[in-house]
């Protein structure tokens, strides 16, 4: 699914993360490590939102730095801490991404109706807390046909009731159209919600399957 190659990632000269080789199967993934160990790094790198060293290549075809714009139409991102124009509504927000990403009508109702965002989405984001802001970012993240969805923090600022909800979106699209997932946390993953689940530790600027 996704092959890591020479990879190399230093901000202002300091080296965070270093992965000569690693491969990660088609699956669902939970990347834990320590706070400041590379995990937003890592997935902000994967999803080709900011720059780095060596290459990461989808499916055996696709390059980040040979094809980058096919690369990126094929991998969604939901930010930790997602900043969005807050001029907009929710629902704008919502098609303009279905645009970019060539969404199908209506992708959105199942996944708006199950987090309970119907009576918000039509205000203004500003006025969106930051739980609404995480549902809307992982909204977002599911509209298109992604080979690959990245969920950096999926479960901060979740409310308990909405964390079953998340994990039946992702359980159901890695069922139905094989999507594979990333999802970054700094704790263990709990709970028999998410099938077959992977664990890849980040600690010690690399990455490996836990044991
Ligand atoms: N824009 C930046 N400029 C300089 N250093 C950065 C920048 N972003 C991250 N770092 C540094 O890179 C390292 C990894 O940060 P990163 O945010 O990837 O860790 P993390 O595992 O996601 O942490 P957390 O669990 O606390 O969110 C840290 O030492 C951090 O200080």
């Amino acid at each position: 699914m996704l092959r890591i190659q020479h990879f190399q990632k230093s901000y202002n000269g300091h080296p965070v993360l270093h992965i000569d080789d690693f491969f990660i199967a088609p699956g669902i993934h939970w990347i834990r490590g320590s706070n400041g160990s590379g995990k937003s790094t890592f997935l902000k790198t994967v999803g080709g939102l900011i720059s780095f060293e060596g290459d990461i290549v989808l499916n055996e075809a696709l390059s980040l730095k040979q094809q980058p714009t096919a690369y990126r139409s094929a991998v969604n991102f939901a930010e930790a801490e997602p900043l969005f124009p807050d001029f907009l509504t929710g629902i704008e927000l919502i098609q303009l991404f279905k645009t970019a990403k060539n969404a199908p009508s209506g992708q959105e109702q199942p996944y708006v109706e199950s987090m309970g965002m119907t009576a918000y989405l039509s205000d203004r984001i500003s006025s969106y807390s930051s739980g609404m802001l995480k549902k809307l970012a992982l909204v977002l993240a599911f509209m298109g046909r992604p080979a690959c969805i990245l969920l950096d923090e999926p479960l901060t600022t979740l409310d308990v009731d909405s964390l079953p909800v998340l994990y039946s979106w992702i359980a159901d699209l890695h069922q139905q159209a094989g999507t594979t997932f990333l999802l970054s946390s700094h704790q263990a993953f709990e709970g028999d919600l998410l099938p077959n689940v992977r664990e890849i530790l980040v600690e010690r600027a690399t990455l490996h399957y836990s044991a």
